[in-house]
């Protein structure tokens, strides 16, 4: 513990400057930087086996995650009541505040998410936005201000921050809640690995043949996420489903969120010189990449968003069966992201499919109705749910 905050106060002489959170509004333009040689592929365990599919490649990792958390379910329950074994009350604060400081970025950059958080244990709370706060960083890198001076030299030194921060040698205050956040759920280093990885991709990839390379990108970027959380928010003592079961709703609430995100921003990526719909399918469909800079709302694009809207929402029907096998505590805010993201596939939709210079989003009354709709389903555990469904 005290060497954790050791390297908050001294971080490393030749760390690489730390990264800022800039404020929301003041984000945008993702680089474009495409380099043919781009980086070799990482030691990622989801890129170790490269002729099977990447969904049979992700659920290896799904299935080393839960094989992790389903010790600790076995076994007993996290001692969460001693948060810090140290007397060292200097160290002790340091550490509140580093948690303090992820709450508050947090609140700035996702205050819905941060809402649903507050329903959760304290410790659970913070844990989760520290691992929030590590996301959003990363994202940042290639898709923040300063993301044209990203190199894959930089996302090399990121990772080797990560691998210290691991060993519990955070370089600044928000790794250090990072640390211990890692030090005392059982989470694994590969999901953020992967995420890593899917920043990699970013720097050198800006098409996707078909779906399979689609899905791996996002597994990269968004079903990590679903990965790294459930360790934190856990599974409800009285679930009776296999963890596995419980991991995959995760990885597929990240995917169908990711998805979501894509066909949103469809318009804004393809002004970035970027097409992350699967080139395989545009081309079945009769549509190329200049019908997608020419940005024309025809039947064609109608027909061809309906597919993949429809597939976006599979997605989250997956992720639903998962919600009410958390603990009770942590649905509210897993809840509430399903149903404010699921909302921007109707206002596409809504929007007769122009995601070319028309942003779909969800309103605010929509959003102030979504919140106590969350909040009752999270009441209901996964039994209570299916008995809705069935009668
Ligand atoms: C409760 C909850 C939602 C917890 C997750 C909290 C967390 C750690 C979020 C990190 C999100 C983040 C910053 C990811 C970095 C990459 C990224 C930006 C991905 C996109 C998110 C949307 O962000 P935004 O709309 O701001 O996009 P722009 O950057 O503006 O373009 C993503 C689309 C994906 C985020 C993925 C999730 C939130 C997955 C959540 C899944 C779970 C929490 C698992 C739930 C468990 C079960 C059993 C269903
Ligand atoms: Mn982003």
């Amino acid at each position: 513990m005290s060497a954790v905050l050791l390297w908050v106060v001294c971080p490393v002489e030749n760390a690489q400057p730390l990264l800022s959170l800039v404020p929301r509004n003041g984000r945008r333009g993702r680089s474009c930087k495409l380099s043919s040689t781009g980086v070799s592929a990482a030691c990622s365990s989801a890129v170790a086996h490269p002729s099977r599919s990447s969904e049979e490649r992700v659920y290896e990792v799904v299935l080393k995650q839960a094989a992790l958390v389903r010790e600790q379910r076995g076994e007993r329950a996290l001692d969460l009541k001693k948060p810090i074994e140290s007397d060292d009350m200097a160290d002790w604060n340091l550490l509140n505040e580093a948690y303090q400081r992820c709450g508050e970025v947090c609140a700035e950059y996702a205050k819905t998410f941060y809402l649903g958080t507050l329903l959760m244990t304290p410790e659970r709370r913070r844990a989760v936005w520290a691992i929030y706060v590590w996301c959003r960083r990363t994202d940042e890198l290639v898709d923040g201000p300063n993301a044209s001076h990203i190199t894959p030299k930089a996302l090399e030194r990121w990772d080797k921050r990560l691998n210290d921060l691991f060993q519990g040698r955070p370089y600044d205050m928000f790794d250090a809640a990072l640390s211990d956040t890692v030090a005392k759920y059982p989470v694994d280093i590969q999901p953020f690995k992967d995420m890593i990885e899917g920043m990699r991709l970013d720097l050198r990839k800006s098409r996707y043949e078909n779906f399979d390379e689609l899905y791996l990108y996002c597994y990269y970027v968004a079903g990590t996420v679903g990965l790294m959380s459930v360790p934190v928010m856990g599974i409800a003592p009285e679930s009776k489903a296999s963890t596995e079961t419980v991991y995959n709703a995760a990885l597929a609430l990240g995917i169908a969120n990711q998805l979501t995100n894509i066909l949103r921003d469809v318009g804004e990526d393809a002004r970035r010189g970027r097409i992350y719909l699967p080139q395989e399918e545009l081309a079945r469909a009769g549509l190329s990449d200049d019908d997608i800079f020419r940005g024309k709302v025809t039947d064609k694009w109608r027909n061809f968003m309906k597919g993949q809207i429809k597939r976006a929402r599979k997605f989250f029907d997956e992720a639903e069966k998962g919600v009410g096998e958390l603990n009770s505590a942590s649905r509210w805010p897993v809840w509430a992201s399903l149903l404010l993201y699921r909302q921007i596939l109707d206002a596409i939709e809504a929007n007769d499919y122009n995601n070319f210079t028309k942003r779909a989003y969800v309103g605010k009354a929509k959003k102030l109705v979504s919140l106590p709709v969350a909040y009752g389903r999270a009441l209901m555990g996964a039994s209570d749910l299916a008995k809705l469904v069935v009668r």
